[in-house]
């Protein structure tokens, strides 16, 4: 089993980079929510004046066996074009990470169609899509902890080039049934609350998931994260998981999207719990389970735009609030410099 070594993020330098928020020229606690990102980011960085460097969004894609269940509104099919939607520029996340100056990565992590060596396509193929979880275990044991060490090392390569702030995003039909599995099995609440509609399923088709999806879970007894990833995970999933321990091991920002990378972070933090302090949560999802992942994870979300996509957008659209975040703790004047006189700290 690959091992991550994160450090907790040291609380001694809060003190100080509070003292340079509240002598900022405002009111005492008067930028809100922007106050606690730039506290977070410096503490990430141990530094009062932290930096956004190179900032990247990588999309890990892959299919899952469980589609054939009939458990999402889309066929398979639709991941393999979406990725090619991606290398084309054409999706939703290709907008928004072009707008805010992301770099965007796109991962073969297991999409059941062959890239045939198209250099945009990062192939970190670990099969033809997963097992259906319905009949069998999505993956082996080995599938799982492959999964991890290639996330892991595609982080490490894109952290060498100077990034220090990285969000993941996911495509995969039928991947909401693995994260509402995978929450149902970390957070132990009941199979039904965890399950949402996913690509837009109707009421009566969302009765139906709530029961393929009972009905695989109670052929297993599994607890372990690793155990819980293998069996109901996607290649897209744990590739996540051991990208996000990395990033925290690396000390980067990790940029966290929707329903499904937080059920990447349910088992990363599972694995390791301190991979929490590294992460800002970006969005919080019209998936109906979104709202109770972030809860658990007691996480104040940056936005609420009653997305619910995936791919990472929530990630690339919260960016431009977090770099202004570090602007104004690194450029605002402070009552100090500016000779304005400061009653309040
Ligand atoms: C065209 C299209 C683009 C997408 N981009 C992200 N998803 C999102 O929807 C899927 C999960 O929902 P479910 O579990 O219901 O299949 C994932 O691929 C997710 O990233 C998409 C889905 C579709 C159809
Ligand atoms: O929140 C998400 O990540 C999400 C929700 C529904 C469908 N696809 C992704």
């Amino acid at each position: 089993m690959l091992n991550f070594n994160i450090q907790p993020v040291k609380k001694e330098l809060a003190a100080e980079i509070n003292h340079k928020i509240d002598f900022k020229t405002k009111p005492a606690g008067a930028l809100g929510d922007l106050e606690q990102i730039a506290l977070k980011v410096s503490m990430i960085q141990e530094t009062l004046s932290p930096e956004l460097t190179k900032p990247h969004l990588v999309v890990f894609a892959a299919d899952h066996g469980i589609a054939q269940s009939g458990v999402s509104k889309y066929p398979q099919e639709v991941t393999y074009q979406m990725v090619l939607n991606f290398v084309q520029g054409g999706a939703a996340i290709n907008v928004f990470s072009r707008q805010h100056g992301i770099s965007l990565k796109v991962v073969d992590a297991g999409v059941k169609g062959d890239f045939n060596g198209m250099p945009a396509v990062i192939d970190q193929k670990i099969a033809h899509g997963t097992e259906n979880f319905a009949e069998q275990p999505a993956m082996t044991l080995e599938q799982a902890e492959l999964a991890l060490l290639k996330g892991a090392e595609l982080v490490a390569q894109i952290a060498e080039s100077g990034c220090n702030v990285i969000g993941f995003g996911e495509m995969g039909i039928a991947n909401t049934s693995s994260a509402a599995v995978i929450m149902h099995k970390v957070m132990g609440i009941p199979l039904d609350g965890c399950v949402g509609r996913g690509t837009g399923l109707s009421d009566e088709q969302l009765d139906g998931k709530i029961k393929i999806l009972q009905h695989a879970v109670e052929k297993y007894t599994v607890s372990s994260p690793m155990e819980v990833l293998r069996t109901f995970g996607g290649f897209e999933i744990a590739q996540m998981t051991g990208a996000m321990l990395k990033a925290a091991e690396m000390k980067m920002i990790i940029l966290i999207d929707g329903f499904i990378a937080t059920s990447a972070l349910l088992i990363a933090q599972a694995l390791v719990h301190e991979v929490r302090d590294y992460c800002l949560f970006c969005h919080q999802s019209d998936e109906s389970g979104h709202r109770l992942m972030l809860d658990y994870l007691n996480a104040q979300p940056i936005l609420k735009l009653n997305m619910r996509l995936g791919e990472g957008t929530g990630a690339a659209l919260a960016y431009p609030i977090i770099q202004s975040a570090v602007n104004f703790l690194n450029e605002m004047a402070s009552f100090e410099s500016a000779g304005v006189s400061n009653s309040t700290p």
